[in-house]
């Protein structure tokens, strides 16, 4: 059974989680970014069933994932809810179905600079960071404070410089990269605040 996009052996394919409530310029801002930058095939963004620290759930996933797709305007770029269809919630879980589903694929794990500041408090971090390559793309507010954050220090011996980066997505873990640069301030916090969405 194939369960998401397709994913053929030898793709290096970097993985979006979000909650995408909605989806926004941000996200099709560190995608293009991380598509060039990390050199990947494709980028998949896994729209998801909720944030397991978040009491807030978000809106109803069809209405996300069409959101996503209605956005979405790069070819290698695709939207998908594997996440409800494998059942699981947290990272570590998704990554690790994927692996079994797809042993040909070199996955890397993506993220915004405010996520990794909190990477230390997701279930088995350690595994994903030391068994998956990370792209961290820099966002307002969080950039600077990231590379200080518990997960960068503990893995600063595997972080990727400017130049290095451009391998990301063949590296062996552990090895993990924040790319800085121009940023987008846009936010699905400030979206919802405004009333625009749902
Ligand atoms: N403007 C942005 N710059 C950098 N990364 C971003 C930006 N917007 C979202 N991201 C990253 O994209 C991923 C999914 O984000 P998410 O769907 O939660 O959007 P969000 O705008 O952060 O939502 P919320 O405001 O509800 O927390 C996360 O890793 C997040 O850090
Ligand atoms: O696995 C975890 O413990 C975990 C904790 C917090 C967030 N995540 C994932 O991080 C991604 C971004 O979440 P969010 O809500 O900031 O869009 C999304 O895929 C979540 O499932 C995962």
């Amino acid at each position: 059974m194939q369960i998401g996009p397709d994913a053929p052996a030898g793709f290096r394919i970097g993985l979006l989680g979000g909650s995408f409530d909605p989806p926004h310029e941000g996200h099709l801002h560190i995608t293009r970014w991380a598509l060039r930058r990390f050199r990947f095939n494709r980028i998949w963004w896994l729209v998801s069933p909720g944030n397991p620290l978040k009491t807030r759930g978000p809106a109803d996933m069809d209405r996300r994932l069409d959101a996503c797709r209605a956005l979405i305007d790069m070819s290698r770029v695709e939207a998908t809810d594997i996440e409800a269809h494998l059942g699981t919630r947290y990272t570590a879980e998704t990554l690790a179905a994927l692996k079994r589903l797809h042993p040909g694929v070199r996955f890397s794990w993506l993220m915004g600079a405010d996520n990794l500041m909190e990477f230390h408090l997701w279930e088995d971090w350690r595994w994903i960071m030391e068994t998956f390559p990370v792209g961290v793309l820099a966002r307002p507010g969080a950039a600077a404070k990231a590379a200080l954050c518990p997960a960068a220090r503990r893995y600063r011996r595997f972080r990727l410089n400017r130049v290095e980066a451009g391998r990301l997505s063949h590296a062996r873990a552990p090895a993990w990269a924040l790319l800085t640069g121009a940023m987008s301030a846009a936010s699905s916090t400030a979206i919802r605040a405004r009333g625009d969405w749902p």
